[in-house]
């Protein structure tokens, strides 16, 4: 199968590369040609002209099946959103809740331009099922939590994900391993998952401190701040890491970041509504720490529109540094996209228009008052597209929006099923 795009401005994203216009190639699930101009037979056109192609959008820290809470229990403290709201209510969902949650965050992420994500969560068979259904790529962490008892079952079902789904659906889905965090993570199970993910050769998806009061508690146990406790109990040493969050780190820890493998989700939409405060951005940054982009769940940021997170990351460094200089377009336009890619371990694949990548790419539709003129494509990409200007998301050479019309996922029916599955699952919270 092959398909051509023509007449198209391309943003590839690569370091070197500007805007130009020109045709997309795309046969099987990659990128074949990209060009000024394009004479191959196809099997598919599409007509380009006013859209621009940019690589689909990397969304670093998920939890899919939270679109079921979202607007259920706002404006509170994350401790006690977490505690008296989302788990109670986590524990009333069934199988079947989390796979039509995942799909309805995926029906959101596909429309908006999202291609692929990385999604720590409970009953991951149903989220991987999703995933391979709608098409889209997906890194899928079982949530790990210590608390109460040894977290053997969960254990066994992080392991039973990975054997099931890692490399799995095509390729579009890979695994890792998930401790929680800092607070629900003794020190002896990190460490016995630490040491599995060695052996595994397998990545590691935690939250790290989010909240003040997170920075709090650690002290309190460990006397170390969260950073040195993952330091500490050595995670930075070999493993590929993504970190969601990073918010209260000081000049040491991010001295403990340096030189990791993997990086940061920053995730400004949802720490911005729970007023966790502003990440370190900028500074990570220039300590070469990859840091990338993320909504968190819906449960938190209530919309998944990586666009909003562009605009929050960039106008958050802005102002926390007085300088409009700081995180320019284009710089958080490869958060969103390669770098996040890159926090994925899916770069070789993904995140940039190049040839022999898979076709992982949006259009968006610039034929609207609120994007014309076009002075700076990449500026209006960062200013002031929004989620509902994507025209058509490509994943794995796949399209699975056209026109803004899903073709993977009947809406209606999933609509239906949202309503009813979300009102039984907070009924007594
Ligand atoms: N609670 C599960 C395991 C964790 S899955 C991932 C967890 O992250 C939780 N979560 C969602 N957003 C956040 C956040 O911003 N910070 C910390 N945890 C979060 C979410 O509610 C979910 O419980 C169990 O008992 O087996
Ligand atoms: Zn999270």
């Amino acid at each position: 199968m092959k398909t051509l795009i023509e007449n198209v401005v391309i943003v590839t994203m690569k370091e070197e590369d500007r805007p130009y216009r020109g045709d997309i190639l795309i046969e099987g699930d990659v990128i074949k040609a990209l060009s000024p101009h394009l004479t191959d037979e196809a099997d598919e056109r599409i007509d380009g002209d006013g859209m621009v192609a940019m690589p689909g959008l990397v969304n670093a820290h998920q939890h899919t099946p939270m679109s079921l809470l979202k607007g259920f229990s706002d404006d509170l403290k994350l401790m006690d959103w977490l505690n008296e709201k989302m788990l109670p209510a986590e524990a009333n969902m069934t199988p079947e809740d989390i796979y039509w949650g995942a799909k309805l965050s995926m029906a959101e992420m596909i429309r908006s331009g999202t291609t692929s994500f990385a999604d720590m969560y409970i009953h991951m068979n149903e989220i991987a099922t999703a995933v391979a259904e709608t098409g889209m790529r997906a890194s899928l962490t079982r949530g790990l939590v210590f608390l109460e008892n040894d977290g053997g079952r969960r254990m066994e079902e992080a392991l039973d994900l990975v054997e099931r789904w890692n490399g799995r659906a095509d390729g579009r889905i890979t695994t890792m391993l998930g401790p929680h965090a800092p607070y629900t993570c003794p020190p002896d199970p990190l460490r016995r998952v630490i040491k599995l993910a060695e052996e595994m050769n397998l990545p590691v998806h935690i939250h790290l401190a989010e909240t003040k009061e997170e920075v709090m508690v650690i002290r309190e146990k460990y006397n170390e701040t969260p950073a040195e406790y993952l330091y500490h109990a050595g995670l930075f040493e070999r493993l590929h890491v993504l970190l969601a969050h990073s918010v209260h780190l000081n000049r040491r820890d991010i001295g403990y970041l340096k030189g990791m493998r993997g990086g940061v989700s920053h995730n400004p939409v949802s720490n911005l509504k729970l007023g966790c405060g502003i990440a370190p951005v900028v500074d990570m940054i220039n300590q070469g720490i990859i840091v990338g982009l993320g909504t968190d769940g819906s449960g938190s940021a209530t919309t998944i529109d990586m666009f909003e997170e562009i605009k929050a990351a960039t106008w958050l460094q802005k102002l926390d540094y007085g300088d409009p200089s700081v995180l320019p377009a284009r710089q958080v336009l490869r958060m969103a996209t390669i770098e996040g890619a890159k926090l994925l371990n899916i770069d070789h694949q993904a995140g940039t228009l190049e040839v022999g990548k898979k076709a992982d790419l949006i259009l968006i539709d610039m034929k609207k008052p609120h994007l014309q003129p076009i002075h700076q494509v990449e500026s209006l990409l960062v200013y002031g597209v929004n989620g509902a200007d994507v025209d058509t998301t490509i994943v794995n050479g796949k399209v699975l929006m056209r026109n803004r019309k899903l073709l993977t996922i009947n809406e209606e029916e999933l609509f239906k099923q949202v309503s009813v599955r979300a009102q039984r699952i907070v009924e007594n919270i």
